[in-house]
């Protein structure tokens, strides 16, 4: 499928610091993508740079047939035809909501009865009609933020960015919020960049994820890709919790061209086996054990020898999660990894068990 939108190759310092390096990215059409990753990453100075906001020092940005930018100069940003939810672009307090929808409208010169067809038309797509004459003051925050979208989209842009637009919102309202978003951007097929630092929120919205770290993309690929497959440490723990194990990689001859390896534990006689792609294996820095806490097995009673991916274990403190026990476990022979596991019953503080880390479960990652 052919690209809508291509970065090539984007920079951007501030001062001595790299704050974006070397960025290439590409979104088809229609498709929702994030941004994520940890604050001062650069998710909003790419974002910047695709408004027209923030100049790249080098690179090139298409979208569609049009070219935003060049190398050296950009295309202005009222001339790009976006569609922009920002965090510091708040709804104005003093219009109400049908005067902050139809504004750009208004601006364009679309005739009054065009704009009040206009005006129904994005009020139903995001669930307010009758709303039109109500002030901010006068809607809930997630009210705001849909109001803030059909702003966005009156001008019918075929790009929308998105930056952090469900922050201020509860925990609750956001998911709800997240997944109606995301209907209505498939509905209109409407390609969207939404820059965000929580895994929830992007694992619910995107079609595919950007994982950044300090302005290098560390990983792209859809939500169940970067959970299974992560690439590295980083991506392992920011899709989602994970238990990570320092060790070193030990291939055998026969394991060379294999997809499972091995790793020796820092500083203790265990080895153990996970899934370990190619790339993984030409690494030749230190690695990470990674397992997912619901993927590992609580054993009370030591099972008879011999003990593969097995390690001993104390239980540090259970804590209910509804419906069942998330568990600390000290393991390691000095007890100096703790380990999170699920149970279904509670286990007794400083109670003796064995973790199982089902090995065709297990990833062996660069950190
Ligand atoms: N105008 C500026 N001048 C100097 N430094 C800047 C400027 N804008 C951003 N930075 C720096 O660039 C880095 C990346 O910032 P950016 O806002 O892109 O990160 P972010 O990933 O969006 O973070 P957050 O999630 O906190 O918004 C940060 O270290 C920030 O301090």
């Amino acid at each position: 499928m052919s690209m809508y939108l291509r970065i090539k190759q984007l920079n951007k310092t501030y001062g001595s610091r790299q704050v974006v390096s070397d960025l290439d990215l590409s979104v088809r059409e229609g498709e929702v993508l994030s941004l994520l990753g940890p604050s001062g990453c650069g998710k909003t100075t790419i974002l910047r740079m695709l408004a027209g906001l923030v100049t790249p020092d080098s690179g090139y940005i298409e979208v569609g047939d049009r070219v935003f930018f060049d190398g050296k100069r950009g295309l202005p940003v009222e001339e790009r035809g976006l569609g922009m939810v920002f965090q510091d672009y708040a709804l104005w307090p003093h219009m109400t909501v049908a005067q902050n929808i139809s504004f750009g409208l208004r601006l364009r010169r679309m005739p009054g009865r065009q704009i009040k067809e206009r005006l129904q038309t994005l009020l139903e797509l995001v669930n307010l009609p009758g709303y039109e004459q109500r002030y901010p003051y006068q809607l809930s925050g997630g009210q705001q933020q849909r109001v803030a979208v059909a702003r966005a989209l009156a001008t019918e842009p075929r790009l929308l960015l998105l930056d952090e637009p469900l922050s201020s919102l509860d925990a609750a309202l956001r998911e709800t919020m997240s997944a109606e978003l995301v209907q209505l951007f498939k509905r209109l097929n409407i390609t969207t960049i939404n820059v965000t630092h929580d895994q929830n929120e992007a694992m619910t919205m995107s079609d595919r994820i950007a994982v950044l770290r300090d302005g290098k993309v560390q990983q792209v690929g859809t939500p169940t890709e970067l959970y299974l497959q992560p690439q590295n440490a980083f991506v392992a723990s920011f899709m989602g919790q994970a238990n990570m194990l320092p060790g070193a990689l030990v291939v055998n001859d026969n394991e060379e061209n294999g997809t499972s390896g091995s790793l020796q534990l820092l500083d203790e006689e265990i080895y153990l086996s996970g899934q370990i792609s190619a790339e993984a294996r030409a690494h030749s820095g230190s690695h990470n054990f990674v397992c997912r806490p619901a993927n590992i097995t609580i054993i009370q009673e030591l099972p008879p020898a011999p003990h593969q991916n097995i390690l001993p274990g104390q239980v540090a403190q259970t804590f209910f999660v509804g419906g069942r026990w998330r568990t600390h476990i000290k393991a390691g022979s000095q007890q100096q990894y703790t380990i999170q596991a699920f149970t279904d019953q509670p286990l007794q503080p400083a109670q003796a068990v064995w973790l199982e880390f089902p090995s065709t479960q297990s990833l062996i990652v660069p950190v």
